[in-house]
């Protein structure tokens, strides 16, 4: 097998990489200090001179991280005492043998801006009694509550279709799944990274508009997912097979509640008979999902006096404690690593995906991270740039945020350029791409 290509790297000078660690991160680092400066008050309410104290050492920090980061100094080992401390020392140790000297405008860009977050959280466990403080929760939050109008137009429409549900065919059922799968796609615009924590709230209603869009999506594999839950339904509905869809997570927000409103559907129409949602162990990417997120959004909808969002919430809060919807966090989704290397670095979290029929990746990063982040031609095959990664038939949903993308046709990319040479960045367009476990 020949070696795969480079990866993306902000060696590339004008690549999405370059201007990504050049503006958009320390941009992103100056926001959160703002952001620690104007909540001293707070600080200083909640845990007394301690408080404003931390506020102030973690300030320091990250301002010492951002000129590290404007100055391309070396990536320096983790020392904070979080648990995965060792096997981030240990990825630092193997890039050394890479390159001499991994450093910000050197080293793969998914492995800086990975490290670039997983400092910013090294500052906060080094400041207690901050060290549980999301830096990310104000936005986050923010983003759920200017997208209420697009949430409660879901939810009535989530509401009707599980009014009726009993009562549908097989060929609306299947209308329905390829909707909620698009509005579930398209919520992955709703990303700070990318806007460097502009607001990016869904304004309009995610149903309506959803047919002009479809030509902004470039690969579109909805047959093969539908055949490979179809498959359940095949089988005669009391049969014992139990079948399990992952979802692994990407922002919180609007995109959280879209994918909460496509397990709804999935599990109400008996398509799936449990769920496993997988989200971040600590704050990430501005926008990614944690636990926290979870349990805040399921409470708002809760607390809503919308009837279909109370109501919603509080079944979603009923799965989530009778099992049927499951929630993990393994520290995994916060490391580095390409996903061809999950196997043999968390053969644990492997393992259980591997429990998995169908796994939907949601959002760039992961794409970043099942594709390697590398240079490959956009007409690779995706099963050729996962490079052995294939727990189970996966598929990825993603709008395109980043200089990546494979399984295009021949001259596809040509003309995607030629009509918009920001296409692989904007976020507007995207994938459905779909991977078989038969490989
Ligand atoms: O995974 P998401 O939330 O869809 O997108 C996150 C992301 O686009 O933000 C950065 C924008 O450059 C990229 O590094 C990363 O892929
Ligand atoms: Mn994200």
């Amino acid at each position: 097998m020949e070696a795969p290509p480079e990866p993306l790297s902000a060696s590339r000078v004008g690549s999405f990489a370059y201007l990504t660690v050049k503006d958009r991160l320390p941009k992103i680092l100056t926001q959160i200090i703002d952001r620690l400066h104007r909540s001293r008050a707070k600080f200083h309410e909640e845990h007394g001179e301690e408080g404003s104290e931390a506020d102030k050492k973690i300030i320091s920090l990250l301002s010492k991280l951002r000129n590290e980061l404007l100055t391309d100094k070396p990536i320096t080992p983790l020392t904070d005492g979080r648990p995965d401390v060792g096997e981030w020392n240990a990825y630092l140790e193997a890039q050394r043998c890479l390159t001499a000297m991994p450093s910000w405008f050197t080293s793969a860009w998914l492995y800086v801006e990975c490290y670039m977050y997983r400092r910013v959280q090294e500052a906060m466990a080094l400041c207690p009694p901050l060290n549980d403080h999301d830096v990310f929760s104000e936005l986050k939050q923010k983003s759920f509550f200017d997208s209420q109008k697009a949430i409660i137009s879901l939810c009535d429409h989530l509401g009707e279709v599980l009014n009726k549900i009993s009562g549908l065919n097989k060929d609306e059922v299947k209308k329905e799944f390829q909707q909620l799968l698009q509005v579930c796609l398209w919520g992955n615009k709703c990303d700070l990274s990318i806007s460097a924590g502009k607001d990016n709230p869904q304004k309009a209603s995610p149903l309506t508009g959803l047919n002009d869009l479809k030509a902004k999506i470039l690969i579109d594999d909805t047959e093969a997912v539908w055949a490979t839950l179809e498959d359940k339904l095949k089988k005669n509905p009391s049969s014992t097979q139990c079948f399990r869809l992952d979802i692994v997570l990407d922002n919180a927000g609007f995109e959280l509640f879209t994918d909460l409103v496509l397990a709804e559907f999935l599990l109400a129409s008996k398509l799936v008979d449990q769920i496993h949602f997988h989200g971040k162990c600590m704050p990430w990417f501005i926008s990614d999902v944690t636990k926290e997120d979870v349990n805040f959004t399921v409470h708002l909808l809760m607390a809503s006096n919308h009837r279909w969002s109370s109501k919603l919430g509080a079944t979603w809060r009923s799965h989530l404690q009778d099992g049927s919807w499951v929630y993990h966090d393994h520290m995994f989704w916060t490391f580095p690593h390409e996903y061809c290397s999950m196997e043999a670095i968390a053969p644990d979290l492997y393992a259980e995906l591997k429990r998995s029929n169908l796994i939907l990746f949601k959002g760039d990063l992961n794409y970043r991270k099942l594709t390697g982040d590398r240079q490959w031609d956009h007409t690779t095959a995706f099963e050729t740039a996962l490079q052995g990664f294939h727990p189970s038939a996966l598929c990825s949903l993603r709008a395109l945020k980043a200089d990546l993308q494979v399984g295009l046709q021949p001259g596809m990319a040509e003309i995607l350029t030629a009509a918009d040479p920001d296409w692989m960045v904007s976020g507007e367009y995207a994938v459905i791409q779909f991977s078989d476990a038969k490989q």
